[in-house]
């Protein structure tokens, strides 16, 4: 059975160690606790859309080493078919070490590996899937041509920033989203207020996307398409937020759930929604530790 929803993007293992404080250079220092999480922009979207009632598809490499194997479970957990995760000798499984002290400050080292070694292969092995897929999602955590011939096989939807990205980026994509930092990086506009999110909008709508999406955290997102040019501010509820981490994956896993399975609603609607979501996941610490279950949610969300 075809997946409505197909990611073609990043896992990642987080290793962090809670310190007090951050070691100097060449400085061993005593933590108090260490968890592993998984991560990854791709492993997060796809688990959010999932945990939604998606039928989705992960298209990714890991290595083939415990953290690898380990990543294979924590899909399947999720019920996201596996058929397309490669597993690698020729790389480690990709891994985020992050110390993070008392004040919630943090040093992160990414290590991509396996992620830099899908291919094009591996997108050929899996073009069925991506063709058929009602939403294809996204994201630059790996190598930059592979998520663009993505995008091409399926010119269906994406979520990608990097400064220079290839202006294709933007014509092969039906939905473009990014943060407020992505919206900076990629326009050279810092995004403080609504405002200057309403600019990069028009900037990106000029650049030849079809319809832009800048999420503002608590202040929920702005959205402009080139069929309406007036920008739209969709805000998000006000909740008690102990950890945004992942929040604006949960927000994507969302949007390609309710693209893909309530494809009439009106896209304000979708991202009012999508908002809800997310707006969960920044009451729960972790990232995809911290997303909610469809049965979790208030049904009128579906
Ligand atoms: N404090 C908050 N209260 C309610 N909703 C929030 C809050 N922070 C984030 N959200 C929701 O999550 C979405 C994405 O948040 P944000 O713009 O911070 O993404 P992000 O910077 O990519 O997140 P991260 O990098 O932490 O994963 C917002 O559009 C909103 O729907
Ligand atoms: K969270």
């Amino acid at each position: 059975m075809a997946a409505e929803v197909v990611v073609v993007g990043s896992c990642m293992t987080d290793l962090v160690s809670l310190t007090t404080r951050l070691p100097r250079a060449g400085e061993t220092i005593l933590g108090h606790k260490f968890f592993i999480g998984f991560g990854g922009k791709g492993a997060n979207q796809c688990v959010q859309s999932a945990r939604l009632g998606a039928k989705t598809s992960l298209i990714c490499k890991v290595g083939k080493d415990s953290f690898g194997n380990d990543y294979v479970e924590n899909l399947k957990k999720n019920g996201i078919s596996t058929a397309f995760v490669g597993q690698t000798t020729d790389a480690a499984t990709g891994t985020a070490s992050i110390i993070v002290n008392s004040e919630g400050q943090n040093v992160i080292v990414i290590v991509p590996g396996a992620n830099l070694l899908l291919n094009f292969e591996d997108l050929k092995r899996a073009s069925d899937v991506i063709c058929n897929a009602k939403v294809v999602v996204c994201q630059l955590e790996i190598t930059p041509a592979v998520s663009l011939e993505a995008l091409k096989m399926a010119h269906a939807s994406g979520a990608p920033a990097l400064a220079d990205l290839d202006p294709q980026f933007y014509t092969y994509s039906d939905i473009f989203c990014c943060n407020e930092t992505e919206a900076e990086i990629l326009t050279g506009i810092p995004v403080g207020n609504l405002e200057d999110a309403e600019k990069v909008g028009r900037m990106l709508l000029q650049r030849g996307c079809k319809l832009v999406i800048v999420t503002l955290g608590a202040e929920g997102c702005m959205m402009i398409s080139a069929e309406e040019p007036i920008p739209k501010h969709v805000p998000a509820g006000k909740v008690r937020a102990v950890d945004t981490t992942g929040a604006g994956d949960s927000f994507m896993g969302a949007l390609a759930f309710y693209l893909a399975y309530y494809p009439k609603l009106p896209m304000e609607e979708m991202i009012r929604k999508s908002n809800c979501v997310a707006s969960v996941s920044v009451q729960a610490s972790g990232t995809q530790s911290s997303y909610p279950y469809r049965k979790d949610l208030p049904q009128d969300l579906f």
